[in-house]
């Protein structure tokens, strides 16, 4: 449906999006994701016509884009900067899109009363902007976005101003309506739960390149290095030495599996649900708790061992040891995750321990 082929976009003489390859099949859904200044709102603003390509192909069902101004590329678009119109009413909202392309007026008011009620907001027509909350209006400008049946929909942060709880709600809303209609969709976010509850793609982004691609599992199963473990929120990353199925680390020997072509100075990941928390005596790496953080039904614990860096361990609410405790760490060989070999490297090419 959707090909970027090499696509650079420059502001000036630097490049914000650097030489992306990207292909969106038709009905898929792909969460863009990456931390602040990383490109994805020039993607997509590239890919809508809003911002000229410096180099490569946009192509979407077939045809090159070159040219083709954004009101004729036959996307919806649903952006941060495109506020409702406050002075037009629900309805008036979600029919401009219709009436421009000469719908007539009937068959928009019929297109309006099943979009609001696909939407959630039944009966909404004639109600004010400004009186909606802030839920509401993301629905409408949905609404809007989906009215001219875009071959693509291209969403910039759509929950981006909403609080978590309504988020959290709202993105398995839109994934359940995007599957019923088979939209193509192509999302941003900063939000990597939201990203990882929309999609059935990810894609991770850094400094204009693509650092991953893969569907939410295998990119949280097995991010493709050091940036993307660290920016999907994982702490214990580290430089070890793999021979075979140990690993050395600063915080002592941890057991990995024997992953074919693994051995060597790598990058390890050890996920805080493999890093086991018991009584200080024995063999385990001695450390002393120093942050508790209460995460419903378990808590992360910040460990602060004899040497080597912090650790971050998540453990089960009841069996959670409080701040200034002593504890003895152990390591789950199947929650370590050997990276490649340094940042940055091949995507997708890590490897996981297996057994304990
Ligand atoms: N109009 C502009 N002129 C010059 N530079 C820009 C412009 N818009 C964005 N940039 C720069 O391009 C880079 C990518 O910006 P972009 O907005 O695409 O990132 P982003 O990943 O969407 O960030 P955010 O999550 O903060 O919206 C940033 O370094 C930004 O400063």
């Amino acid at each position: 449906m959707l090909v970027l082929d090499d696509v650079t976009v420059r502001y000036g003489d630097r490049a914000a999006v650097d030489g992306i390859r990207l292909d969106v099949a038709d009905h898929e859904i792909v969460s863009v994701l990456g931390p602040s200044g990383s490109g994805k709102s020039t993607l997509l603003r590239a890919v809508a016509g809003l911002q000229p390509v410096a180099a490569g192909r946009v192509l979407l069902g077939g045809r090159d884009l070159a040219g083709v101004p954004a009101h004729r590329r036959g996307l919806g678009l649903m952006f941060q900067d495109q506020q409702l119109f406050p002075h037009r009413d629900v309805g008036g909202n979600v029919a401009f899109g219709l009436r421009m392309h000469g719908v007539s007026r009937a068959a928009a008011r019929e297109r309006v009363a099943s979009l609001l009620a696909l939407v959630g907001l039944p009966g909404a027509e004639r109600r004010a902007v400004a009186a909606l909350s802030g839920g509401e209006q993301q629905r409408v400008a949905l609404a809007r976005a989906l009215a001219p049946s875009p071959q693509l929909l291209m969403l910039d942060e759509p929950l981006g101003q909403l609080d978590r709880s309504l988020r959290e709600r709202l993105v398995v809303e839109l994934r359940q309506l995007f599957g019923r209609l088979g939209t193509t969709v192509l999302a941003v976010t900063h939000d990597q739960g939201e990203a990882f509850a929309l999609a059935d793609r990810v894609v991770v982004m850094r400094e204009g390149r693509v650092a991953q691609t893969g569907t939410p599992a295998e990119v949280w199963e097995r991010p493709a290095d050091e940036f993307v473990a660290r920016f999907l929120g994982f702490a214990n990353v580290v430089r070890a030495t793999v021979h075979g199925d140990v690993a050395d680390t600063p915080w002592g020997k941890v057991g990995v599996s024997a992953a074919a072509g693994a051995s060597g100075e790598r990058t390890l990941l050890i996920r805080p649900a493999g890093v086991r928390v018991g009584p200080p005596a024995g063999t385990g790496l001695g450390c002393e708790v120093v942050g508790r953080t209460f995460r419903g039904e378990h808590v992360v614990l910040v460990l602060r061992p004899e040497s080597g860096p912090e650790l971050e361990a998540s453990v089960a609410l009841r069996e959670a040891p409080e701040v200034g405790e002593r504890v003895g760490v152990g390591f789950e060989a199947s929650e370590v995750v050997v990276l490649d070999s340094a940042p940055g490297g091949r995507a997708g090419g890590a490897t996981r321990g297996t057994g304990s």
